[in-house]
């Protein structure tokens, strides 16, 4: 039999009447969110995440705010472009797309967000909050992955989880948020230095693969009626590969697929981080 899809496209539609009602709401009590969005350079998957954003953000009345810089600019110039969003009124939330260039600094310039307008969930002071359990934005991918599962009803407490990919935005955090008391999942991260990965996979109830590598998780290596969600994307010159391999579909309970599964959740998560934090500054205003 073949696998339900967890349907992120759906999914996301769903989140996204909700959002517009709210924004309506923050809107009319004179608070309009906006997202930036901070892009360094040509990659043209950038360029597409990017886009996709503003077009969300249209879709469900947040005002957005586009930075595209050169592939070229420095750690310093690029810091000014986020004091700039720090300082402006009209930016509630912002992000910076990644990955940039190698010659800048990743860290610093997560580090350098203002906290209260870090719409990815990915500055040191959210990252913490998560270790601390404490209520903050929570990192897009992850917390879509975790609200496709409740969608469809996939049980999470004392599921046993396989992760592969210990990346910041995908891997680390999962593992963060599906063992708290609320999920209560058991998570084996793997990464590339797992000895026996096919035996990782094969004992689990949910399967996360978001190592970036084509068909890496095969039918065998999948128990029969697993939920398998597929994050990792290859661009190849036949077109996008995920980390799943096609005929995984007949052996797995739940599939979410790539294109169409966790990616528009992620991109739902972001605006839902946008709209949480206006909500958030009216309430403290009040
Ligand atoms: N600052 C951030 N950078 C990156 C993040 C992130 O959450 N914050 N995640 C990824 C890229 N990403 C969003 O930024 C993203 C990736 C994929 C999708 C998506 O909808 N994918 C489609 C298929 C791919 C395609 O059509 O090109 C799908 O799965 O249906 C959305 C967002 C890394 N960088």
């Amino acid at each position: 039999m073949s696998a339900t899809i967890l349907d992120g496209k759906a999914t996301r539609d769903a989140i996204f009447e909700d959002l517009r009602v709210r924004v309506a709401a923050l809107t009319e009590r004179g608070v309009v969110p906006g997202l930036a969005t901070v892009l360094v350079g040509d990659d043209p998957g950038s360029h597409a995440y990017v886009r996709g954003k503003h077009s969300d953000c249209a879709k469900v009345g947040i005002t957005s705010i586009r930075r595209d810089l050169p592939e070229d600019i420095s750690q310093a110039e690029l810091e000014g472009v986020l004091d700039e969003l720090n300082a402006d009124p009209a930016c509630t939330g912002y992000i910076v797309q990644l990955p940039v260039p190698k010659h800048l600094d990743t860290g610093a310039l997560l580090e350098r967000i203002d906290p209260a307008k870090d719409a990815d969930g990915l500055h040191p002071v959210s990252l913490g909050k998560l270790v601390l359990g404490e209520p903050g934005p929570l990192p897009c991918t992850p917390s879509g992955i975790v609200a496709l599962l409740r969608r469809y009803e996939v049980p999470l407490a004392g599921a046993n989880v396989t992760v592969i990919g210990r990346g910041v935005t995908v891997g680390r955090p999962l593992g963060l948020l599906l063992t708290r008391r609320s999920e209560n999942a058991t998570v084996t991260l793997c990464h590339t230095g797992t000895k026996d990965l096919a035996a990782e996979v094969r004992r689990a109830d949910i399967v996360v693969a978001a190592a970036g590598v084509a068909a890496l998780i095969t039918p065998d290596m999948v128990r029969p009626g697993a939920a398998v969600l597929d994050v990792g994307i290859t661009r190849t010159e036949e077109g996008l590969r995920g980390d799943v391999h096609p005929d995984v579909r007949e052996v797995a309970g739940f599939l979410a697929p790539m294109p169409g599964g966790v990616g528009p959740m992620t991109r739902a998560m972001l605006l839902a981080n946008v709209v949480e934090a206006a909500e958030r500054s009216l309430a403290a205003q009040s």
